[in-house]
C-alpha cells in the first residue's frame, strides 16, 4: 500500500510510536464482516445454517467475521436477504445509537445503505426510518438495499440536509450522520480511496461535515440522540467537528460510549479542546481492533427545548382505485396488509403510520413499494415479496439449499412445477426470494431482470 506522503507524515507526528503499530496492522488482510438480518432470522440460527466459519464481532450482537476465502455474496442466503456484507467497524455507529422499535430515525448520509439496513432491523418494522442521500446515483443502491433487506417502514429521499431540515424541525428521536469524509480508513480495503484522498482536502471535508451536523442537529427532537461517525482518522474531521459543534451548541452534550473491545478515547489534544469533552468520542484503530477503523461521537440534545409544532401526518383517504390491491390481498395473502396505502401514478406504497407530509421534497420511496396497478389488476412487487413472511402468503413454493431450482429461479428461468394456479411466493426454506405465477403446469418467473444471477 503506497500511502500519500503528507498523510503518513501527519499521522506519524500525531500517533508517535503507535504509528508503527498502525503500519504493522495494515500489513495484514482487511477483515470481512457479515451482519445478520434479524427481520428474517436470528444471528445464532443463521450461524447454525451456514457452512462457513463465523466468528462474533464483539461490538455487534448480530455481526460476524467470515474467513477471507469465503464468498458469502454468492450464497443463496444472500439473495434471500439474510445478511449484509459490511466492514466490521462500520457496524459500530448504529450499535451505539440504541435504536428501539417504534422510534423515528433519520439516516442523513445513507447510501448505499449498510447502516440503514442495520437501523431497519433494530426498528423491527415499527416506527419510521427516513433514509437519505443527496447523490441521485447512489440513492439507487440505497433503494435496492432497503428492498432486498425487506424493510417495510423506510422512506427514501434524495435531498440536501438544508431542504430536509425545513420540513423535519425537531422531529427525529435518533439521527445518524455517517458523514462524507476523506476515507483514510478505506486505504487498505480500497486503493481507490488513496486516489480520492488526494483529490479531497481534509479541510474541505471538515467544512462540509460541520454544515451537515448543524442541520442534522436541528432535526433532532428534545432529548434525542445523534451519532456522528466517519471512516477517517484526521482530527479535523473528527474531534475538530465535534469540539466546534459543542462550542456552538450548549443545548447539546457529548454522551459517553463504551471503552471496551479495544476502542480508544477521542483525542482532545489534537484539536485544542481544552475542556477535553471530545475524550468521550471513540476511535476504532486498525491496530487496536479487528476492523478498518472508525470515529464515533454520540451527541444528546437537551430535553428542555420546546418541541416545534408537530408535523401533520399524511391524510389517508380510502382510495377507490385500490380495489385491485384489496382483491389481490384477499386472493393471495393469509391476512390483508394494514394500510395506509398511497397510490402515485400506477405505483402502490404502504406508508409508515403517522408519516408527515413531506411537501416539496424529492421522495424516491414514500414507504414500502408493494406493487403496480396494471389494467385494473394489481401486480405485486419484488419489494413486497422481500418484506413478507412465508406464512403471509397462501400459495408458496419452497426449495431447500442445494436444490437446482433455486439457481434456475434466480436466473429468471421458467420452472416446470405444477401447483394451484395463481401468484406464488418462491422461497428458499422459509425465506422469500420472489414471485412466480403458477399456470397449473409451470411457474412463470417474476424475479426482476435487474436482480437475476448472470450465467
Ligand atoms: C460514508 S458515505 C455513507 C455510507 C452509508 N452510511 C453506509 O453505511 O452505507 C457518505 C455518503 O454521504 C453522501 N453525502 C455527501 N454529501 C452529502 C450531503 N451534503 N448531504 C447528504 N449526503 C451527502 C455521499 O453521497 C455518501 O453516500
Amino acid at each position: 500500500m503506497r500511502l500519500p506522503e503528507s498523510f503518513a507524515l501527519r499521522m506519524q507526528d500525531l500517533l508517535k510510536e503507535e504509528w508503527r503499530e498502525l503500519l504493522q496492522a495494515w500489513q495484514g488482510e482487511p477483515y470481512q464482516g457479515l451482519r445478520v438480518n434479524t427481520l428474517k432470522i436470528s444471528a445464532p440460527e443463521l450461524k447454525k445454517r451456514v457452512s462457513f466459519r463465523l466468528e462474533p464481532i464483539p461490538w455487534v450482537e448480530e455481526g460476524y467475521y467470515y474467513p477471507s476465502g469465503e464468498r458469502p455474496a454468492k450464497h443463496p442466503y444472500y439473495q434471500a436477504g439474510l445478511y449484509y456484507l459490511q466492514e466490521p467497524s462500520a457496524m459500530a455507529p448504529v450499535a451505539c445509537l440504541d435504536i428501539k422499535p417504534g422510534e423515528k430515525v433519520l439516516d442523513l448520509c445513507a447510501a448505499p445503505g449498510g447502516k440503514s439496513t442495520q437501523i431497519a432491523a433494530k426498528l423491527q418494522g415499527q416506527g419510521l426510518l427516513v433514509t437519505n442521500d443527496n447523490n441521485a446515483e447512489r440513492v439507487k443502491a440505497l433503494v435496492w438495499n432497503m428492498e432486498h433487506w425487506g424493510a417495510t417502514n423506510a422512506v427514501v429521499t434524495n435531498e440536501t440536509p438544508e431542504r430536509l431540515a425545513r420540513v423535519f424541525s425537531s422531529y427525529f428521536d435518533k439521527i445518524l450522520v455517517d458523514a462524507p469524509c476523506s476515507g483514510e480508513g478505506m486505504f487498505r480495503k480500497d486503493p481507490r480511496a488513496i486516489k480520492s484522498w488526494e483529490n479531497y482536502s481534509v479541510e474541505n471535508c471538515a467544512l462540509l461535515q460541520k454544515d451537515i451536523l448543524e442541520l442534522a442537529a436541528s432535526m433532532l427532537s428534545p432529548g434525542g440522540r445523534l451519532l456522528y461517525s466517519t471512516c477517517t482518522f484526521s482530527p479535523e474531521e473528527n474531534e475538530g467537528v465535534i469540539a466546534d459543534f459543542l462550542a456552538k451548541r450548549p443545548d447539546f452534550k457529548i454522551a459517553p460510549l463504551p471503552l471496551t473491545h479495544g476502542w480508544a478515547q477521542g483525542r482532545p489534544e489534537w484539536v485544542n479542546d481544552a475542556a477535553g469533552l471530545v475524550k468521550e468520542a471513540r476511535r476504532l484503530w486498525p491496530h487496536r481492533v479487528k476492523g478498518e477503523g472508525h470515529f464515533l461521537a454520540l451527541l444528546e440534545k437537551d430535553s428542555t427545548e420546546l418541541l416545534s409544532k408537530p408535523l401533520s401526518p399524511v391524510h389517508y383517504r380510502e382510495e377507490k382505485n385500490l380495489e385491485p390491491l384489496y382483491a389481490f390481498m384477499e386472493e393471495n395473502l393469509t391476512h390483508p396488509l394494514a394500510g395506509p396505502f398511497l397510490l402515485q401514478g400506477q405505483y402502490v406504497y404502504r406508508i409508515p403510520q403517522g408519516l408527515p407530509v413531506m411537501q416539496g421534497l424529492k421522495v424516491v420511496r414514500p414507504g414500502w413499494f408493494i406493487g403496480v396497478l396494471k389494467n385494473k389488476r394489481f401486480e405485486p412487487s419484488q419489494a413486497l415479496a422481500m418484506g413478507l413472511y412465508k406464512n403471509d402468503v397462501q400459495r408458496t413454493l419452497s426449495f431447500s439449499l442445494g436444490d437446482e431450482e433455486v439457481e434456475r429461479y434466480l436466473k429468471g428461468e421458467t420452472l416446470l412445477v405444477d401447483g394451484e394456479k395463481g401468484w406464488t411466493l418462491v422461497c428458499l426454506e422459509e425465506f422469500p426470494l420472489g414471485w412466480g405465477k403458477q399456470t397449473g403446469e409451470y411457474l412463470k418467473n417474476y424475479y426482476p431482470p435487474g436482480w437475476r444471477l448472470l450465467e
